[in-house]
């Protein structure tokens, strides 16, 4: 499998402060992953992310996206072409003043005709389901309806990874639902999905779950190997899953699990 974005003992101080952020970084992603990384607040989460599309670079190490190093300036255009990013504020994210207006911009002067374009808006309406919205103004927007079209900007220039920074934090559950169906298109495609998150349950749905702890890297494997330990979770500041809480008090009751969950 050939690496996507790849992180080799990356550090991180920022100016204003003294102690690193990130320490010894280690990570690379391939193809088609779905990762989502949790962390406490203040873990280095958003700071990991955005060295990923060069938004920051490391103070110490090495990080290459899909070849290119970040550390030169000429890669950045393509590195963030290829890295799409969903913000959680997204209204700085939304431009134009209609749906399509919005969801076109990013695709001027890429270099594709007016029928990609209009297939590629078509598409990605559909896949979110706002095709009856495109003439909608974009300021009338409820906060979900705002999501969607900051991720059908970033979808239209199918970029090989996308990274959505704690993008459901804002989202009613009907949102949030259909969000996550979203990524798992998208990750049914072979997309590269990071989900940064702070709500332990979104863990359940992905490939690959990183816990950072004060900048660096505690845990990285599947979701389910760190649901069998919950001190994983506990020894990060973080709560485990409501069912991995439900399964250890059960546990510590006496009663078994396994009789419980085959009733
Ligand atoms: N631009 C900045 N300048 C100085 N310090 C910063 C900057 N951005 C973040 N930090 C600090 O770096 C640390 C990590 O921040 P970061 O935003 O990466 O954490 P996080 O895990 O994403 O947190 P949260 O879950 O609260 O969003 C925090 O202590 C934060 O105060």
């Amino acid at each position: 499998m050939n690496p996507i974005i790849s992180l080799k003992d990356v550090w991180l101080k920022y100016d204003s402060r003294q102690e690193w952020t990130l320490q010894g970084v280690n990570i690379t992603i391939y193809k088609g992953e779905w990762i989502t990384i949790i962390g406490a607040n203040g873990s280095g989460k958003s700071t990991l992310i955005r060295l990923m599309n060069g938004l920051l670079q490391p103070s110490v190490g090495e990080i290459t996206v899909c070849g290119m190093s970040v550390s030169d300036p000429n890669n950045l255009m393509d590195i963030r072409q290829n890295v799409g990013m969903v913000f959680q504020n997204v209204e700085n994210q939304i431009v134009g003043l209609t749906v399509e207006e919005d969801t076109r911009f990013g695709l001027h002067n890429i270099g594709i005709t007016m029928d990609e374009v209009e297939n590629r808006c078509r598409d990605v309406w559909e896949l979110l389901e706002i095709v009856d919205k495109k003439d909608n103004p974009s300021y009338c927007l409820s906060g979900g309806e705002k999501q969607k079209l900051a991720i059908a900007g970033i979808l239209v220039i199918q970029p090989e990874v996308i990274i959505f920074d704690e993008s459901t934090s804002m989202l009613d559950a009907k949102c949030t639902q259909q969000m996550h169906k979203v990524m798992y298109e998208l990750y049914r495609k072979h997309c590269t999905i990071i989900q940064v998150t702070n709500d332990v349950e979104e863990i359940l749905n992905c490939s690959r779950l990183v816990i950072m702890h004060k900048g660096s890297i505690r845990f990285d494997g599947p979701p389910l190997e760190a649901t069998n330990e919950s001190s994983i979770f506990t020894n990060c500041c973080l709560l485990p899953p409501f069912s991995v809480r439900m399964r250890d008090i059960v546990a510590n009751c006496g009663a078994r699990w396994l009789d419980l969950v085959s009733l």
